[in-house]
């Protein structure tokens, strides 16, 4: 897996891998003559790991219709579908909190304008009123009150109808930036938490100190082979079912997180090895005896397992020693034959 739909993007590829990457890219880098810079290196190094559908697919598209690849273009595909268009959200977000921030304070100043010209006028006619002496005179100054105070009035109106529109304009933009932060936790595919939110998690857990948790990682079995027969689209649909899995044994005290391309993780609260183990088989077991069939079609996909390895938070733990213990046990279910649950 290269890059888990997070932002910011996690590259995880092992030394191996990312130099077949590297092998791959040049061939595209030469063919459409962008400089090899970051950002250009970015949407080619994830186009060729396959790994982020959404730009391959935009690529791809180009492609067929012989449209070419330049510099503008990648800067495009790179913030839209490597930073996922957050950096965009983000500004838009910012500007649009500092236009509100600046016409609350704009209507705020206008009214207070307005407020201390009438209360001048008021205090003027005050002294008015103490030497006035004559009726129509009176009368005058009485309107001119009552015009000062109607004006007092209808800014204090205009101003309560101005603030209701900030707060209006504030709920909106609270609910983008909430939705801002969604985006930024959540795998894309699956709606499990992403990788960088998931290691956020396990490190505040685990510098509770005291915690009981363990950790369980779970590998896909021969997932390449299951993309390569029956292609990423189904693929991709075989790992939202088995997100709904870990969904479903998260009892809502679990942690569930896509760790990487066919990789999930789970934090099981205040579980031990021996309870955790028993929460894992089960869904080792619900997924090998599921029968999945391809859309529209009778015909099965054969069984799909899955490995996987668990450790328990012991003393001293940091979030790498925990994971370290799970890979561990994770490898030894595949070296053993895959579909079995260990832990270290
Ligand atoms: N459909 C789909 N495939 C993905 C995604 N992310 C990664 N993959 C694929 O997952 C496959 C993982 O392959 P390997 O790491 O070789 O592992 P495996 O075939 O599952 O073999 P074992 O783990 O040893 O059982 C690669 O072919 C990736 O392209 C994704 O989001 N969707």
């Amino acid at each position: 897996m290269t890059k888990s739909s997070s932002f910011p993007p996690i590259y995880d590829d092992e030394f191996q891998q990312a130099s077949e990457h590297l092998r791959r890219t040049l061939p595209f880098v030469n063919q459409f003559k962008t400089p090899v810079n970051p950002v250009n290196y970015a949407v080619w190094y994830e186009y060729v790991s396959g790994d982020n559908e959404a730009l391959t697919s935009a690529i791809d598209t180009r492609l067929s219709k012989k449209e070419p690849i330049t510099a503008e273009v990648t800067q495009y595909l790179y913030e839209k579908y490597v930073l996922m268009g957050m950096p965009e959200r983000i500004d838009k977000t910012n500007s649009g909190l500092k236009l509100v921030v600046d016409n609350t304070l704009e209507n705020i100043n206008r009214v207070e304008a307005t407020a201390t010209q009438c209360t001048s006028g008021l205090t003027q006619s005050q002294t008015d009123l103490e030497n006035c002496d004559d009726v129509q005179e009176l009368k005058t100054l009485v309107s001119q009150i009552l015009l000062n105070t109607q004006q007092l009035t209808s800014s204090s109106t205009e101003l309560k109808t101005e603030l209701m529109r900030s707060t209006e304009e504030i709920i909106k933009l609270r609910d983008e930036l909430e939705a801002v932060k969604q985006t930024a936790r959540t795998d894309g595919l699956t709606g499990l938490l992403n990788r960088g939110a998931f290691n956020r998690e396990l490190q505040n857990l685990c510098s509770q100190g005291d915690m009981v948790l363990s950790l369980a990682l779970f590998d896909i079995d021969n997932f390449k082979r299951l993309n390569d027969t029956f292609g990423h689209v189904l693929g991709d649909k075989v790992l939202q079912y088995f997100a709904t899995l870990l969904n479903d044994h998260r009892d809502d005290i679990h942690i569930a997180a896509r760790y990487g391309g066919e990789e999930m993780a789970m934090i099981f609260l205040h579980s031990n090895l021996e309870e955790s183990f028993l929460m894992a088989e089960s869904i080792r077991q619900q997924f090998a005896s599921s029968r999945l069939k391809k859309k529209g079609s009778e015909e099965s996909i054969g069984q799909i397992t899955v490995s996987v390895g668990i450790s328990a938070l012991q003393l001293g733990d940091t979030p790498l020693t925990l994971l370290e213990r799970a890979d561990k046990a994770l490898y030894k279910s595949k070296a053993d034959g895959r579909n079995r649950v260990n832990f270290n």
